[in-house]
C-alpha cells in the first residue's frame, strides 16, 4: 500500500519522547501487520525546538504541520525553561500551532475504563462507566485576547494584564462542533460559562442558545457556571454527556475530568480545525497531559493516553474506525490484565514502567489482529 498518510510527529519534552517511542512502535506494528503505512516525518518542538533552532515553535515545523494530513504531538515545556519571556518559552510551541493551523475545537473525551475504576480518586459508584467528552475552545479566549502583558503604573507598581475576549462568530463555530457531536452521543449537552459576572460568558450562553434552538432543537442544552460544573464534575460526573467550554475553562475541567478516569495518563484528545471545500481539515491529536518533569527520564509515564491520541488520529483524520478500535481494545485489555504504570495502581495489580507497558499493548494488538 502506498503510503499516502502524511503524518507529522512531534515528541517534544519530558515524557513527550518517552511515551511516544511507544506508539512509534505501534505504527510500525500497523505496517507490518495491517499493511497502514504512513508518510512519517518527526519535528521538533518546544524546550527542544528552543535548544536545537533558538525558537520553541520554528516556522519549518509550523510549515511541516500545514502540510501534513495529521499531527501528533507529546507535550512541552520545563522547569529548566519556566523563567523565559514568553515569546520563548516551550508552550508557545503548541499554542502557535493551534492559532496557525486553525484548530479551534478541541475534544477531550473522560472514559472510565472497567479496569480502571478502582484508580480513580472518586468512589467507584460515582465514576463507573463514565463517559464524556469536554468540546473545549482552542484558539481564542484569555489565551489571545489583547491587550495582555505586565505594565508599569504610574504608581510604579506593575500590573499583569489578560483579556478574555470572544467573539460570536468563534463562539458559534465550536458550538457547532458540541452539537453535532451530542446528536450523535445522547442528545445531552452542558454549555459552561460565567454568564453571572463575564461579558464574554453573558455572549457565549447567548449565541449557544440561539444556535441551539435554531438548529439543533433535537439536542437538550443545558447551561451550567464553570465554578458549578467543576464541583459537579466530582459529585455526579455521570450526568454530563458533552460539556462545551472556553479555553480556560475546558483546560481546567479536562484536568479534573481526568482525575475521575484515573489518572492525566490516560486521557487523549484531537484538536480540529475547520473542513474546507476540498473537504480537508487540519487536525492534531495530543494528550492533555504536559511534559510531567517530576518523572520524566525514569521510564514510568503513562503511555496510553499518548497511544489514544494516535487511536483518535486513525478515526477522525484518516476514518480508521477498525484500526483506531483495535489499538483502544488492546490498551484496555492490558489494563483488565493487570499491569499499571505507578499513575494507575490498583488493588492487586503489577506496576510496570513505559516500555514494559509497550511490550504488553503489542502483544495484545497481536493477539487482537490475529
Ligand atoms: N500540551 C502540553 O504540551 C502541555 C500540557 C500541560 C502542561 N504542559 C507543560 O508541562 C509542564 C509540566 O506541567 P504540570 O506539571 O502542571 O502538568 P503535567 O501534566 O505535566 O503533570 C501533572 C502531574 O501528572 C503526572 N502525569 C502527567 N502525565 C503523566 C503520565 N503520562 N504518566 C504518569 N503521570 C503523569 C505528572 O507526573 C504530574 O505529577 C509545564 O511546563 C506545563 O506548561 C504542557
Ligand atoms: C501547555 C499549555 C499551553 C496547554 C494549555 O493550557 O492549553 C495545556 O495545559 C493543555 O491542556 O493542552
Ligand atoms: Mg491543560
Amino acid at each position: 500500500m502506498t503510503a499516502n498518510k502524511r503524518l507529522l510527529v512531534l515528541p517534544g519534552d519530558g515524557i513527550g519522547p518517552e511515551v511516544m517511542r511507544e506508539v512509534r512502535r505501534v505504527i510500525e506494528w500497523m505496517d507490518r501487520r495491517r499493511h497502514v503505512s504512513f508518510a512519517l516525518e518527526e519535528g521538533l518542538v518546544g524546550g527542544a525546538a528552543l535548544e536545537a533552532e533558538g525558537s520553541p515553535c520554528p516556522d519549518s515545523t509550523v510549515e511541516r504541520a500545514l502540510s501534513a494530513d495529521a499531527v501528533l504531538f507529546g507535550s512541552v515545556g520545563g522547569p529548566k525553561w519556566d523563567t523565559l519571556p514568553f515569546d520563548k518559552r516551550p508552550e508557545l510551541g503548541i499554542l502557535r500551532l493551534r492559532k496557525e493551523l486553525g484548530l479551534f475545537a478541541n475534544l477531550r473525551p473522560a472514559l472510565v475504563l472497567e479496569p480502571l475504576v478502582d484508580a480513580s480518586s472518586l468512589k467507584p459508584d460515582v465514576v463507573r462507566g463514565l463517559d464524556l467528552m469536554i468540546v473545549r475552545e482552542s484558539t481564542g479566549g484569555i489565551y489571545f485576547g489583547e491587550p495582555r502583558g505586565v505594565e508599569t503604573m504610574a504608581s510604579g507598581k506593575r500590573r499583569g494584564i489578560d483579556t478574555e475576549v470572544y467573539t460570536e462568530d468563534e463562539i458559534a463555530r465550536v458550538a457547532r462542533v458540541a452539537f453535532d457531536l451530542a446528536k450523535k452521543r445522547t442528545g445531552r449537552m452542558t454549555s459552561v460559562e460565567k454568564a453571572n459576572v463575564m461579558q464574554s460568558g453573558r455572549l457565549w450562553r447567548a449565541v449557544v442558545s440561539e444556535i441551539g434552538r435554531a438548529e439543533y432543537p433535537e439536542v437538550e442544552l443545558s447551561h451550567m457556571y464553570a465554578d458549578n460544573c467543576a464541583m459537579q464534575l466530582c459529585a455526579r460526573p455521570k450526568q454530563f454527556d458533552v460539556i462545551l467550554a472556553s479555553n480556560i475553562f475546558g483546560d481546567l475541567l479536562s484536568d479534573l475530568a481526568a482525575a475521575a478516569t484515573g489518572s492525566l495518563g490516560m486521557l487523549p484528545s484531537a484538536t480540529l480545525g475547520a473542513v474546507d471545500s476540498s473537504g480537508r481539515r487540519h487536525a492534531l491529536y495530543e494528550p492533555i497531559h504536559g511534559s510531567a518533569p517530576d518523572i520524566a527520564g525514569k521510564g514510568i509515564a503513562n503511555p496510553c493516553a499518548q497511544m489514544l491520541s494516535f487511536a483518535m488520529l486513525l478515526r477522525w483524520s484518516f476514518g480508521m474506525e477498525e484500526d483506531a478500535k483495535l489499538v483502544e481494545n488492546a490498551v484496555e485489555k492490558v489494563l483488565a490484565g493487570g499491569l499499571r504504570t505507578a499513575d494507575i495502581m490498583g488493588p492487586g495489580t503489577a506496576r510496570v514502567g513505559t516500555s514494559v507497558m509497550g511490550d504488553a499493548i503489542l502483544r495484545e494488538l497481536d493477539k487482537l489482529a490475529a
